[in-house]
């Protein structure tokens, strides 16, 4: 049965029995259940490890994972790259997004999920706050500004995000950065909320957690399906209700295959991250097995949307509306499998 959902009835809900690590609750011996989702279009080892090597030569460049090279290396956000956007071979273009991609990924770990990384939950918004101006410029006072580009210079989060960000610039065009930044301003104020109810010791209710991770999604990167090809999704496509409908459930699938990839990580941690079983299991009172089946039920029924929803539209809409989908389609397929690859979310996590 379920419980209360209005927003704020959930304030007294505590981890549900199993999911910390303090409890002895590694979950790491659950199997993801199987997904309805595509298969891979490509897999180029060859191609990743080169991305992937270049991904981090940047890192050390701009000094984020400092110390910590090897766990991004072995994370192989090049080979993400590489099976997402199976339209292209050209790896300077699969870097460019693989940069957007590990600072997004960084920005989370350092100031929200990662208290080694230097996280603190207290400040995430604060610091969210201010790589939302890397991202979307602040036009300051003179008497300021010198502040705050020092601060950036002074936050390798914050220069990773510029360099991405500038880089990026090279191969998209302004509409389409401007439509990944806009998604990435999303996903920090996403990550922002989590940081509070991590604070508060809140779990949230089943439907406001989607309403967060449907925001704090991989929306950032699927948003660049046409830039990693090459070709420009016409603003009043990418704009249009139907096709965001669709675009949302696509983005809410992906970061739900990253909830059932990374809960045994997650629910190691020292700090409760909050992923869809561990919600699902607090608000029905169910085992982790059980919430991860109906984790697992949520993202099928979200790809069966999506993919009945992109096959009426590419029949209505302009030639490259058909082509955007097909390639959303493609990068859900290449984020689940490198999920199941990727030593970050080894079931006995690597690090
Ligand atoms: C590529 C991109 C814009 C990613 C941003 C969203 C994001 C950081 C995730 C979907 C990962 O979420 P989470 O913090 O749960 O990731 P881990 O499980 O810690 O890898």
């Amino acid at each position: 049965m379920n419980g209360p959902t209005g927003l704020g009835t959930s304030a007294a809900r505590l981890r549900p029995p199993g999911a910390s690590a303090a409890a002895g609750g590694r979950t790491g011996a659950l199997p993801v259940p199987p997904l309805h989702c595509p298969d891979v279009l490509r897999d180029d080892p060859a191609l990743g490890a080169e991305v992937n090597d270049r991904l981090v030569d940047w890192a050390e460049e701009v000094g984020i994972h400092a110390g910590r090279l090897d766990s991004l290396r072995v994370t192989d956000f090049g080979r993400l790259m590489m099976l997402a956007h199976p339209g292209t071979d050209d790896p300077d273009l699969l870097l460019a997004i693989g940069r957007c991609t590990v600072a997004a990924w960084t920005a989370d770990d350092y100031y929200c999920d990662d208290r080694g990384a230097g996280a603190v939950p207290e400040l995430a918004a604060a610091r969210m706050a201010i790589a939302a101006t890397v991202l979307d410029p602040a036009s300051f006072p003179a008497a300021y500004a010198p502040d705050l580009r020092r601060a950036i210079r002074s936050d390798p989060v914050l220069v990773a995000l510029r360099s991405a960000r500038e880089h990026l610039g090279r191969y998209a065009t302004p509409t389409q950065v401007a439509r990944a930044c806009r998604e990435q301003l999303s996903m920090f104020q996403a990550a922002s909320a989590e940081a509070v109810w991590r604070c508060t010791g809140r779990t949230p209710s089943v439907w406001e957690y989607l309403v967060n991770r449907q925001m704090g999604s991989q929306a950032p990167i699927l948003a660049l399906v046409d830039a990693g090809e090459c070709y420009r999704l016409p603003t009043r496509a990418y704009t249009d209700p139907q096709v965001r409908r669709a675009f949302l459930k696509a983005a809410l699938a992906s970061a739900l295959v990253n909830d059932l990839y990374s809960m045994a990580r997650e629910n190691a941690g020292p700090d409760q991250d909050f992923n869809l079983p561990v919600v699902i299991a607090a608000e029905d009172g169910c085992t982790l097995a059980e919430a991860l089946a109906r984790s697992a039920a949520v993202h099928d029924e979200l790809m069966r949307d999506f993919e009945a929803s992109a096959a009426s539209l590419s029949r209505l809409g302009p030639p490259e509306l058909a082509r955007f989908l097909a390639g959303v389609h493609a990068w859900l397929a290449g984020n689940r499998a490198w999920h199941a690859g990727s030593a970050r979310y080894a079931t006995t996590p690597a690090y």
